[in-house]
């Protein structure tokens, strides 16, 4: 079974505006709801894909019911922890001439809660997968991720790391099967500008030395990069397409990627496949759909870089 954690959930609030005014009252021209945080991205997409999986993590409120809710029409398995405090945030993602996001802190989370987290996540077996996504609540202790898989080390499951920082850089020691930084996240740990695909492959391999087994680099309108455990390198373009949405393309990019080595286990494919899904996302107002995913495939182009680890 695949397990998405998202401890901090949100509820996307996306709303569409000609232009975006501060210190001013603005009219949206076009509003959606949706229900977000990253895991349950990729739970909503692996299951778009054809994969179930159970969603984890803490929730609050009338906006966690909301979550709860709208995952059940959907068909989706979820088993989130309802926690006292306060209530599940709310992420709001303006769309003008510029993407600006203004996302909430989520609630607090007591010792107790995060004992139940770990106890599910203790029932865990070896063919499972576990997807880690996404920030902590404000209160939780950053070495949380690392804290989850040091208890699971021994289980040989899968885990895919999808965090920022420190967050990502405390879990390399347990080696995780995946992690997806986006370029600028990349930058931002490095302390470095990147301008090529070889200053990037460059900084990926150090997360791949430092023990994650394969990196995959999302790069938004400019592709994905690929270092595999073998130590290929794949870059992957994007399809022709108008962007509308492109909150949760990561995460749909992890979800395909995932589907794809599921699939086949096969790296190209999967990589083919995150690629699809994210575009298929960031052309979308909504998630991807299954279809559109489809569409897309035939578009990526997946090319081997050879000589390019130094
Ligand atoms: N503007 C875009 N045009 C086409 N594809 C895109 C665009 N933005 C994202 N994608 C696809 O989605 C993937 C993930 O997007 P990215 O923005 O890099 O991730 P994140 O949401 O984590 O920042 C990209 O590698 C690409 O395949
Ligand atoms: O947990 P974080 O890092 O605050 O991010 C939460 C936000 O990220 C998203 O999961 C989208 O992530 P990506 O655009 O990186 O795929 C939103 O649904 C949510 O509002």
């Amino acid at each position: 079974m695949i397990y998405t954690v998202t401890l901090n959930p949100s509820i996307d609030y996306v709303i569409k505006l000609d232009t975006l005014m501060t210190g001013s009252v603005n009219r949206v021209s076009e509003e959606h709801v949706y229900p977000g945080g990253k895991g349950i991205n990729v739970s909503n997409v692996l299951n778009e894909l054809g994969h179930k999986s159970i969603a984890l993590g803490f929730i609050s409120g009338f906006t966690g019911q909301y979550i709860v809710d709208t995952l059940k029409e959907k068909g989706l398995e979820s088993d989130f922890i309802k926690v006292k405090d306060g209530f599940t945030r709310i992420n709001v993602k303006m769309k003008s001439e510029e993407e600006t996001e203004v996302n909430g802190k989520g609630p607090k989370i007591s010792e107790t809660e995060l004992r139940l987290l770990f106890d599910k996540i203790d029932n865990l077996n070896s063919d499972d997968i576990l997807v880690l996504a996404g920030s902590i609540p404000s209160a939780l202790d950053e070495r949380l991720y690392e804290s989850i898989m040091a208890k699971i080390k021994d289980k040989n499951i899968k885990v895919i790391v999808d965090a920022t920082k420190n967050l990502l850089l405390n879990v390399l020691k347990y080696e995780p099967f995946l992690i997806k930084p986006n370029n600028h996240e990349l930058e931002e740990m490095f302390n470095v500008k990147l301008t090529s695909n070889e200053d990037t492959v460059k900084y990926a391999y150090k997360l791949r030395e430092m023990g994650a087994k394969n990196v995959l680099v999302s790069m938004g309108k400019d592709g994905a990069l690929l270092i595999t455990e073998s130590n290929e390198v794949f870059l992957s373009n994007v399809p022709k397409g108008i962007v509308k949405n492109s909150v949760g393309a990561g995460d749909s990019m992890v979800a395909g990627f995932t589907a794809g080595y599921l699939n086949t286990n096969n790296y190209e494919d999967a990589l083919k496949l995150g690629a699809a899904s994210g575009s298929a996302t960031a052309f979308s107002n909504d998630l991807a759909t299954k279809d559109y995913i489809d569409s897309l495939l035939n578009e990526i182009k997946v090319e081997k870089l050879e000589n390019i680890l130094s």
